[in-house]
């Protein structure tokens, strides 16, 4: 097998993630990778350029929706093997929770690749397409819960007196920890809530303010709302006959081209 060579269509956050988590896995080299963005995105290019990247401005057509396989198929024509994938930005830092699911037509080779690739850059799963909204919702949109959590919690060190590069640091590197423990050991996530809760101490008293928030609901709510955020998008693209020549297009120049 030659070298990898993959196609971005777009030079935004995404891609740039995953072009940079590739390249530092070794999987392929930045001379093999091309992104496309439209002129308007100049600096995005630059950025891709910065990185050894190859750019160009040949495709100039604009997209914001989720495209489900079928439409996918559908526009590309009877037979077209195609993989549709869910990554995040952690992926930048080789951290991504990525998954996948294959099209009709997608060969065993297809869907080897398609995980060679991504859990080059993370942790991947393969799925099948009716999570692929939830898959959204939680780890698609998930790094900017856990940002918004690190912010809220370093301001709360900060409240209380904290410098506030000392909260962050503090912040990130808790639920980093958190994560780690539940991802490393066989403990439930609630187990391991109660063992740093100690009777009658701090912990409780925090906890105790959480649930009172709703924030549990809350987290569940986000992920429940994002997840209806993504079958809107989904369900626009299949059904309006405009935006399918849109959407149409815009899956088209959103494939992340592999070629052998
Ligand atoms: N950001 C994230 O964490 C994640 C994003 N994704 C998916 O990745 C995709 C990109 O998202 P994201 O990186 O956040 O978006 P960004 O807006 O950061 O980047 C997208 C870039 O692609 C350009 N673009 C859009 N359509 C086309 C097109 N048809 N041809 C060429 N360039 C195009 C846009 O140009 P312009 O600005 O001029 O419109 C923009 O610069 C989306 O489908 C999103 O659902 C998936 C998982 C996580
Ligand atoms: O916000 C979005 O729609 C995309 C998909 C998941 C993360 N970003």
């Amino acid at each position: 097998m030659g070298p990898l060579r993959i196609s971005f269509i777009g030079a935004g956050n995404m891609a740039q993630a995953l072009a940079k988590g590739l390249i530092a896995s070794g999987v392929t080299q930045a001379s093999n990778i091309t992104a496309a963005s439209p002129v308007a995105d100049l600096h995005l290019l630059q950025q891709m350029q910065e990185m050894g990247c190859k750019v160009s401005h040949s495709n100039t057509a604009v997209t914001s929706s989720s495209v489900p396989l079928a439409l996918l198929e559908r526009t590309l024509g009877r037979g077209r093997r195609v993989v549709r994938g869910m990554p995040n930005t952690p992926a930048l830092l080789q951290a991504g929770a990525s998954v996948y699911c294959r099209g009709a037509w997608a060969t065993d080779a297809d869907a080897h690749l398609t995980h060679t690739l991504l859990s080059s850059v993370g942790d991947c799963y393969e799925v099948p397409e009716k999570f692929m909204n939830a898959v959204t919702a939680l780890s698609g949109a998930g790094p900017a819960y856990a940002f918004l959590m690190i912010e809220a919690l370093a301001d709360g060190g900060v409240r209380e007196g904290l410098p506030r590069a000392l909260a962050i640091k503090l912040a990130a590197k808790t639920l980093l920890g958190g994560a780690r423990m539940v991802l490393e050991s066989d403990s439930h996530p609630g187990a391991l809530k109660d063992a740093v809760c100690s009777p009658g101490g701090c912990t409780i008293a925090g906890v105790s303010a959480l649930e009172g928030a709703g924030v549990r609901g809350a987290l569940i709510n986000a992920v429940t709302q994002a997840t209806l955020r993504a079958q809107q998008l989904a369900d626009v693209a299949n059904t309006s006959s405009k935006n399918e020549r849109r959407v149409t297009q815009d899956a088209v120049d959103n494939i992340v081209k592999v070629e052998n």
